[in-house]
């Protein structure tokens, strides 16, 4: 186990790093990013990255003590090699970094994130935003997605980050005239802060991240041993414990039938899915690890197999998820590029790693960075992922062995407590929705389109409760610059005029001038990023994408498990060649052999599948666009 370099260490590019920074700024004057000759392109957003990683990166603790020490937090010998449930130890000299219950970070200086007033924060009114300027009015597909990407970037953010909310203090959000809201009122709890812990604190709070910043399958494993110890239960072999009903693996339930995983707000049949597939992949790599070491005892097969789920998905969503929502070809050679180097998955895989650092042979065993802040995720990357519009209205399903149309469902009545209905009801197996999900499509990231389901969600926690609304107020709550504000600070230009940042559509900017009484340096972050003109391929916007350029390979090169000890000692060499060897497609296939026509008929499995049989009968909007 190599030991890391202080988060405290300031992050400076080195010299020919500055001249890329340089050089681009004076190009992208001329022309953007992504107009630029495929490998320019990627040079451009190496050089957005240096410029990232150095102005972008803020811790909100006021000291790196909070991160804990070495002394004071010593690694437990079973942590050594393993993740630990709870997310401490991933740093060896700062044990706290990316626990549960750490602040989330900031992208944008503290001067930037203040808490607004009253009136700054309910203005425009949020539910008029959501009323005007987020309610679907017609279902606008993404064609270049199925819906399998909608859940899978669900699934992927209960991994990350959840806020918690307070228990106490609640905003009123002022009904417009005739709004169809079926309340008095429309209440929202407020995000609860952290105990401010200095006199920034008060003035720009900072909040807790209810599950661990890792990328360490917590949705699945959950945030603490104790939990982790109950998912397991009297499995055997590392195993975590599953519902075997014969026709159909489900995962246990309790006795409210709450399902028995790491994260289950928020839940439908997308989740389901995943969390079940992601389960049995666990219980595959299991079985492997089992039979290439009898000698293993359960808890080292269970460590292991968790290090390679973790990494798989996190491979999965660099170079199979990230392409299919960003199809351009830059983005290809550099997500790619994150993970298996700029020389790509051919060279590394006949000479290994070539290069010490991340450009050539990837981030993983690159040795990780904190690039001068303690790892951590940031509010502005929670704003960057609502992405609420991907949920459609409704969802046909279908048989994956004939295509035979089964039944329509709307998204409602496959949520919460019903998440398993098309399963129950139709006689449906995981092989079926999963190739349903294969050939719907999810909704596009646009204005106008976040469904009634969600803006008129009833939980089964009792909340009534608008996520239009909601995804506005709590971005201004937390301080998130808006727009305009939001693009200065990540080094773009800002808009200049609602025409302008429509990119010439004259509807779309006289009903944001009405809404924000025209002043352009008003319009929400979200709002923004729904309405500017998007690169050939992507399917969200280029202001969005600024933060994961950062972020995304962050999460890669601060964790100690990817960057560092990415090594046959940690993963085995069995583990090792089964992250390396794997993807989507062979996940799906191997616990559902039935879904490999289907598959052959797409580029990514994120993508559209091919349509089998009857199903190319089938005349709804949920698969034809
Ligand atoms: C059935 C589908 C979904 C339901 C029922 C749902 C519901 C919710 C709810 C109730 C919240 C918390 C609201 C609050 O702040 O009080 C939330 C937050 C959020 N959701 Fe969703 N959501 C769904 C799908 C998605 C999808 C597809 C994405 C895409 C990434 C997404 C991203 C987020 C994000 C980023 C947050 C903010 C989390 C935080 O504040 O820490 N959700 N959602």
């Amino acid at each position: 186990m190599a030991s890391q370099p202080d988060s405290t260490v300031p992050y400076t590019p080195s010299l020919t790093k500055k001249v890329l920074i340089f050089l681009f700024k004076g190009v992208n004057k001329l022309i953007a990013w992504h107009k630029l000759p495929t490998y320019i392109g990627v040079l451009n957003l190496a050089a957005y990255r240096y410029e990232l990683r150095q102005h972008n990166l803020h811790d909100v603790y006021p000291s790196p003590e909070y991160q804990g020490t070495s002394e004071s937090d010593p690694i437990p010998p079973e942590f050594a090699h393993t993740r630990n449930s709870d997310g401490l130890y991933n740093n060896v000299n700062q044990p706290k970094m990316g626990c549960v219950g750490m602040r989330f970070g900031r992208n944008v200086s503290r001067e930037h994130t203040k808490k607004p007033s009253e009136e700054e924060l309910l203005s425009p009114n949020p539910r008029v935003v959501s009323e005007v300027l987020l309610k679907r009015d017609t279902f606008k597909p993404a064609t270049i997605l199925n819906l399998l990407a909608a859940a899978w970037i669900q699934f992927q953010v209960h991994d990350w980050f959840m806020h918690t909310n307070s228990t106490t203090e609640k905003y009123n959000v002022k009904l417009p005239t005739n709004d169809t809201w079926s309340d008095p009122q429309m209440q929202v709890e407020a995000t609860q802060p952290d105990t401010p812990l200095d006199g920034t604190n008060k003035t720009s709070p900072a909040y807790k991240n209810e599950n661990t910043h890792w990328w360490d399958g917590s949705q699945i494993y959950g945030s603490s041993e104790v939990r982790t110890k109950q998912l397991r239960g009297l499995a055997k072999n590392g195993k975590l414990e599953v519902d075997d009903q014969g026709y159909v693996t489900f995962l246990p339930r309790d006795e409210n039938g709450i399902p028995q995983t790491g994260f289950s707000s928020n839940w439908w049949l997308g989740l389901e899915m995943l969390h079940t597939l992601f389960v049995l992949e666990h219980n595959a790599i299991c079985s492997e690890l089992a039979q290439a070491n009898p000698s293993w005892p359960s808890e080292k097969i269970f460590d292991t197999a968790r290090l390679v789920n973790c990494a798989l998905m996190a491979k999965i969503h660099t170079t199979e998820w990230t392409p299919a929502i960003l199809a351009h070809p830059a983005i290809e050679v550099a997500l790619n590029g994150n993970w298996w180097g700029v020389l790509g998955e051919k060279l590394y895989k006949l000479l290994g790693r070539v290069a010490p650092g991340e450009s050539l042979s990837g981030i993983p065993g690159s040795g990780a960075e904190q690039h001068g802040a303690p790892f951590s995720l940031t509010e502005e990357f929670v704003s960057v992922y609502r992405l609420h519009s991907l949920i459609p209205d409704n969802i046909a399903f279908f048989q994956a062995a004939t295509g035979a149309h089964k039944k329509t469902y709307p998204v409602r009545g496959v949520a919460f407590g019903e998440a398993r209905a098309p399963l129950e009801e139709q006689g449906l197996d995981f092989a079926d929705v999963l190739y349903s999900f294969g050939i719907n499509y999810p909704g596009a990231v646009t204005l106008n389109n976040t469904p009634d389901f969600l803006r008129d969600l009833h939980t089964p926690e009792g909340r009534h409760i608008d996520m239009g609304t909601i995804d506005i107020l709590r971005d201004r709550e937390r301080g998130v610059p808006r727009y305009n504000a939001f693009r200065t600070l990540f080094h773009m230009p800002r808009a200049t005029s609602f025409l302008s940042l429509t990119g010439g559509n004259a509807a779309v900017a006289s009903k944001l001038e009405a809404v924000y009484d025209g002043d352009v340096d008003k319009v929400d972050l979200l709002v923004g990023c729904l309405c500017e003109p998007l690169p050939k391929g992507f399917g969200f916007s280029d202001t969005a994408f600024r933060v994961f350029i950062l972020m995304a390979s962050r999460r890669l090169k601060s964790d100690r498990f990817i960057a560092t000890d990415w090594n046959e000692e940690t993963y085995g060499s069995v583990g090792m060649r089964w992250v390396q060897g794997n993807g989507m497609r062979d996940v799906l296939v191997r616990h559902f052999p039935v879904l490999e026509e289907s598959l052959k008929g797409s580029k990514n499995p994120f993508a559209p599948w091919g349509k089998i049989g009857k199903s190319k009968e089938y005349e709804g909007e949920e698969t034809n666009a």
